[in-house]
């Protein structure tokens, strides 16, 4: 569903990714680890088409993004730290728009249905976006990703700065995606979120992937010492 085939960027002073070689399968939850400036954003921006590529390509569901901008567009779904939604909209309207823009026209009870499955209290429903918290913000995203079908969920930092309940409820939620068939693919800093909702850890390490693993031979601590392994 996602893959990366010698994929490199050369900023003017920064080789920051180095033939990066990557498949991620329909369903898996690959969490991205790394100290800041190791590549992580970078790699998500290039899946996301935001920048291109020195050398090599990144693919989603086999199109290559550089050559289909547009195209791949509907078929992911992008969740920055902070989710970009228009704030004097209420989450409803965000989400019919966002929705419409993908090329869905849903009446509201869908809308609403969507936004409740993703975990928006009832109450905040109509509220003006400009409102919500980080964690309520977050569950609009997830909601736009699963209104679009999207096949694969791109996130950068999505928990940071969320209170351990959302955080949590943000993981079950990526969890039920990704049960779906969703391919997700995470930058993240929070090892123990990446370990309870990962089913594969990568380590970038200035701009190489270093190490990848399931999760599943992991305990928490042992993931620690991994990513100290590297970052030391
Ligand atoms: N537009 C740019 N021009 C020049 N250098 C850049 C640009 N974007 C990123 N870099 C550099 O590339 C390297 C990788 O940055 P990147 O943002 O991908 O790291 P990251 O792992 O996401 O870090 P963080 O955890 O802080 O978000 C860094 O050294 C950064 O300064």
């Amino acid at each position: 569903m996602l893959e990366a085939k010698d994929l490199r960027k050369q900023y003017p002073d920064k080789l920051a990714l180095q033939g990066l070689n990557l498949q991620i399968e329909a369903g898996e939850v690959f969490c991205l680890l790394g100290q800041n400036g190791a590549g992580k954003s970078t790699t998500i921006n290039l899946f996301l088409g935001f920048v291109q590529p020195t050398s090599g390509a990144a693919y989603i569901n086999g199109l290559e993004v550089a050559k289909n901008p547009l195209e791949i567009k509907r078929h992911l779904a992008y969740i920055p730290e902070n989710v970009m939604l228009y704030p004097h909209l209420t989450g409803l309207e965000n989400l019919g728009l966002f929705s419409q823009l993908a090329g869905f026209a849903y009446a509201e009870s869908e809308l609403r249905d969507y936004l409740e499955q993703a975990g928006l209290p009832p109450e905040a429903v109509q509220r003006r976006v400009g409102t919500y918290s980080k964690g309520m913000r977050q569950k609009v995203g997830i909601a736009i990703a699963v209104a679009k079908h999207a096949k694969v969920l791109l996130l950068d930092e999505p928990t940071s700065g969320l209170d351990p309940k959302a955080s949590n409820e943000f993981s079950e939620l990526l969890g039920k995606l990704s049960g779906q068939g969703t391919a997700v693919f995470m930058a993240t800093h929070d090892l123990f979120r990446a370990r309870e909702v990962g089913t594969r850890v990568g380590i970038m390490r200035e701009g190489e992937l270093v190490d990848v693993r399931p999760t599943s031979f992991l305990n928490a601590n042992e993931l620690e010492q991994l990513y100290l392994h590297y970052t030391h």
